[in-house]
């Protein structure tokens, strides 16, 4: 029972000892990215990873999504492990539970806007009117319904962000992972994803996200700072500073 009630909601994500090396050509050319990682995330928690560029934020965030595999250590999402699951199955989770925001793993090119956010719902096995519902909803509440029909080559670099992020958010997810969704945004796009994410925070979403932000780390609940591979520090934003001053307390890796 590892000291929890009985009746205790299970962690939406936990993750004992991760590590995972990158595999190199030559000799010497691996990569320990990620060398022995604990992760406990509780319902609702808002969690920002920060660290600077290399200390394998990315590589954990891959991880904790199923699209990469730790070479140890194990991964358990609403107390189901999930680590040691078939990529059918981590399609699945990700289809269902998972909502995923990576910057190499956007929108589908010749699908319109609507369409893009659609269409996990579907394949989710939502009703049509369902998943028209939903699109509806996300389009008007990013600011998108006029931008519907468009192709997302069409879109500026902050309306496809909102774009990629109604789409993981069409199925409602328990988890949003999101790798730096303000990164190379103007400050006004920047703000409106922030905006956004505190949004669905404040309705109960659990979110990890991976930032250079300041903003973003400071709108947080808890700010893990990642170096070289390991977790060397892991804050209470209400506990250290107040957000505007976040920048100044903990390096995010700039
Ligand atoms: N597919 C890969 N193959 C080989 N090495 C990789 C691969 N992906 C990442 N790495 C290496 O692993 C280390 C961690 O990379 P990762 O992208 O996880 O770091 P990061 O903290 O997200 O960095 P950044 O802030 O620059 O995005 C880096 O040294 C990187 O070069």
């Amino acid at each position: 029972m590892n000291g929890r009630e009985a009746d205790a909601p299970a962690p939406v994500l936990r993750a004992t000892g991760l590590t995972k090396t990158h595999r190199g050509a030559g000799p010497g050319a691996d990569v320990p990215a990620v060398r022995g990682v604990d992760l406990t995330v509780e319902p609702g928690e808002f969690v920002a990873i920060t660290g600077p560029s290399g200390a394998g934020k990315s590589t954990l965030l891959h991880l904790l999504g199923g699209l990469q595999r730790p070479d140890s250590g194990e991964i358990h999402l609403g107390g189901r492990r999930v680590d040691s699951l078939r990529e059918a199955d981590w399609a699945v989770l990700r289809r269902r539970r998972i909502g995923i925001v990576f910057q190499t793993r956007n929108l589908v090119s010749d699908l319109t806007v609507a369409d893009n956010i659609e269409l996990p719902a579907l394949l989710a096995g939502h009703s049509a009117r369902v998943a028209r519902e939903r699109r509806e909803r996300l389009l008007a509440e990013l600011g998108l319904t006029d931008r519907a029909a468009a192709s997302p080559a069409a879109l500026s670099g902050g309306e496809r962000q909102r774009a990629a992020l109604a789409r993981a958010l069409v199925n409602q997810p328990d988890l949003l992972l999101a790798d730096e969704p303000t990164g190379s945004l103007d400050s006004r796009s920047a703000r409106e994803v922030l905006a956004l994410l505190t949004r669905h925070h404040q309705k109960g979403r659990t979110i990890v996200l991976v930032t250079h932000d300041a903003r973003v780390a400071g709108s947080a609940d808890r700010v893990i700072s990642l170096f070289d591979g390991l977790i060397t520090d892991d804050a209470r934003v209400a506990d250290i500073a107040p957000a505007r001053d976040v920048a100044g307390v903990i390096d995010l890796g700039d």
